[in-house]
């Protein structure tokens, strides 16, 4: 076995190191990259990708600030349609210019706007960086591209040889798809992914996917719905049954089958059978007349047969954990004889369309044998789903529940505070767990449950359950979650979610370094925050200067919702505008509808300004460490 390195191979390695420490320190002297914050997409996948391939609404302003005076808006406009949907923006163009040299000289103006916007978009990269960014293939003839200085006659003609080069082989498609991916790459160095990749809509597994296959630099702060998923991969019952209910609600429920092999033939079998239709369970969705009918009715009897099997399983928790105080949400008990009324708080109210045939009055919160035998199927399968376990995990290794990043502090919900703004001190185990503490503790239950998946009653799944919807849950952030109320009782008093003190103190300064205090963060550190309340969609910058952002979640009917742009020269609120579908997106929808600067700094920032830079500056001492050597 080689033990010494020759003379020659010593020098090798210590001009190796050299030109590492030449290159890093470089790299700090770069300006710093734009990170984006986005939260809430609920599975909504081309929601999400086009918020990806817009940059967040950074490519548009990169393009205006390019090509103002030279393009019209209008032309812009096209220019950033063609980076975002470079495949199906060309596809079109052939269909329209039928005329090869028209379509010639589309290709040639559309290569020079290109090669133009990635020189602008990578200044700021270290060519490695660049280089990643592009299509193998492609990276010589961009290189050579990128380095050229068309003012010289010579250079330009050299160009024009490439480029016409490209059309005669038949590439250009491919280049300028290339071209445009690359873009889009280049066009957001880190994304904050801030909670609820998991919800309501058909595909984030398209969403994990996408994350996994094209993206490097990216975190995750989980939301509550994301916890539905991870506690149902770790054996939670309860959050199973959510997790159903709500597939059912928004008509999703092929999601489980598709994207992770779970057969629901079980509790379809057992809901067609044991309920019938009706008005308050009908599946939440636009296109309702292109839906089969009879899926719309398993929807329907599903979501009910989840529904009541979760408010047993619920009973049956809040009864086991009295230190939940969630006693207020136990409703089957307090249903008359003839489950037509309901008494809460010594108020007698009428039920609107009740499915309780499977509650026994003398022992509600039973789980009926029939109910059993579903539940035991289904949570097996939850557990032992490869790709549920291997998008759970994903989602845990990126995620956190709260990220301290470049001095911002990110988390989807809010720290549970009372009405004077102290924090709240949640007991469990006989211990008190508050603000900072408190987060950390839930991470140590999900890790240890999913660690550790247990179908039976078990305590992490109690609190990864807590986590969904409990009071103090830092996730869920408002008082109650009414679903038994909004199902059953048309009382809007009942009905009513309030929430957590913070949301309205995140006004006041005094809090907000309050809070600061809490994580440790400096004084001019932001706090960025998913999980958008209504009262905030307005307006998403608070008094106190927190940030809320969301991905433009489709409950916020018409609105595009907001995500925060944190470039070296400052940070950006951008609104964006509307999704309404793919094919609105690709010819006409513009990403961004309003752009609001809330921070210029003095001075530009560089990446030895930021957390990355600490990390290039001890690799480099490091190194200088292996020369001295
Ligand atoms: O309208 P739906 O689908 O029943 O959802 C309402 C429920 O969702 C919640 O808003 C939680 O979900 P979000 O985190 O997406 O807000 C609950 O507070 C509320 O009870
Ligand atoms: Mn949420």
């Amino acid at each position: 076995m080689k033990t010494r390195f020759s003379h020659k191979e010593v020098e090798k390695n210590r001009n190796e190191i050299a030109s590492e420490i030449v290159n890093l320190s470089a790299t700090l002297n770069l300006p710093k990259g734009t990170e984006a914050f986005i939260s809430d997409i609920h599975g909504e996948s081309d929601r999400f990708s086009h918020i990806m391939r817009s940059g967040a609404g950074n490519i548009s302003k990169k393009v205006e600030e390019l090509f103002t005076g030279r393009l019209t808006k209008s032309n812009q406009k096209k220019l950033a349609c063609l980076i975002y949907y470079p495949s199906e923006v060309l596809k079109n163009v052939q269909n329209k210019l039928t005329d090869k040299p028209d379509l010639e000289q589309w290709q040639m103006d559309t290569f020079n706007n290109l090669i133009e916007m990635l020189r602008y978009m990578a200044n700021k990269y270290p060519k490695k960086l660049v280089k990643e960014s592009v299509q193998p293939k492609f990276w010589e003839i961009i290189e050579n591209l990128l380095m050229i200085d068309t003012s010289y006659n010579s250079k330009q003609l050299y160009c024009q040889g490439l480029l016409g080069s490209i059309v005669k082989l038949g590439l250009a498609d491919d280049f300028i798809i290339a071209l445009c991916h690359a873009i889009q790459r280049m066009a957001i160095e880190r994304i904050h992914i801030l909670g609820d990749i998991y919800g309501r809509g058909l595909h984030p597994d398209r969403v994990i996917a996408y994350l996994s296959d094209h993206w490097q630099n990216f975190d995750i702060q989980w939301g509550n719905h994301d916890i539905l998923w991870m506690g149902s991969m770790a054996g939670s019952k309860l959050c199973m049954l959510n997790l159903i209910r709500i597939c059912a609600r928004y008509h999703n429920l092929k999601l489980l089958n598709e994207a992770y092999d779970i057969d629901l033939t079980s509790i379809v079998k057992f809901a067609r059978h044991s309920y019938r239709p009706l008005p308050n369970f009908e599946p939440k969705v636009d296109n309702v007349e292109e839906i089969p009918k009879e899926e719309l009715v398993t929807d329907n009897c599903v979501q009910q047969a989840a529904t009541i099997m979760q408010f047993k399983l619920e009973g049956q928790a809040i009864k086991r954990r009295p230190e939940f105080e969630m006693d207020d949400r136990l409703f089957l008990d307090k249903l008359s004889q003839s489950k037509r009324t309901i008494e809460i708080g010594g108020v007698k109210y009428n039920i609107t369309n009740g499915c309780f045939q499977m509650v026994n009055p003398a022992n509600p919160y039973q789980i009926s044998h029939p109910e059993q035998v579903v539940l035991i199927d289904l949570i097996n399968q939850f557990i032992n789903s490869s790709k549920l376990n291997e998008h759970m995990w994903f989602m845990f290794d990126h995620g956190s529940m709260y990220l301290k990043h470049n001095g911002n502090l990110l988390f989807h919900g809010c720290v549970p505070v009372d009405e004077q703004g102290n924090f709240i001190k949640w007991e469990i185990d006989s211990r008190k767990y508050s603000g900072r503490d408190l987060f950390d503790y839930f991470t140590s239950v999900l890790r240890d449950a999913m660690r550790h998946p247990t179908t039976g009653d078990c305590f992490n799944s109690d609190v990864l359950w807590y986590l969904w919807s409990g009071k103090d849950s830092p996730l869920f952030g408002k008082d109650k979650m009414t679903t038994f109320e909004r199902y059953f009782i048309d009382d809007a008093d009942l009905q009513k979610e309030s929430l957590n003190p913070f949301y309205k103190l995140c006004d006041k300064k005094w809090f907000v370094e309050r809070i600061k205090d809490e994580f440790d963060l400096e004084e001019d550190s932001r706090i960025v925050i998913g999980r958008t309340p209504e009262v905030k969609a307005k307006s998403p910058l608070s008094k106190g200067k927190i940030i809320f952002v969301n991905g433009g979640r489709p409950k916020i009917q018409n609105e595009g919702g907001f995500t925060l742009l944190y470039n070296s020269f400052g940070m950006q609120i951008v609104k964006l505008s509307p999704f309404i579908s793919l094919n609105d997106a690709v010819f006409s929808a513009e990403i961004a509808t309003q752009r609001k600067t809330i921070e210029r700094f003095d001075e530009q920032k560089m990446v030895t300004d930021t957390d990355f830079g600490d990390k290039i500056k001890q690799r480099i001492e490091d190194l200088c460490a292996e020369l001295k050597d």
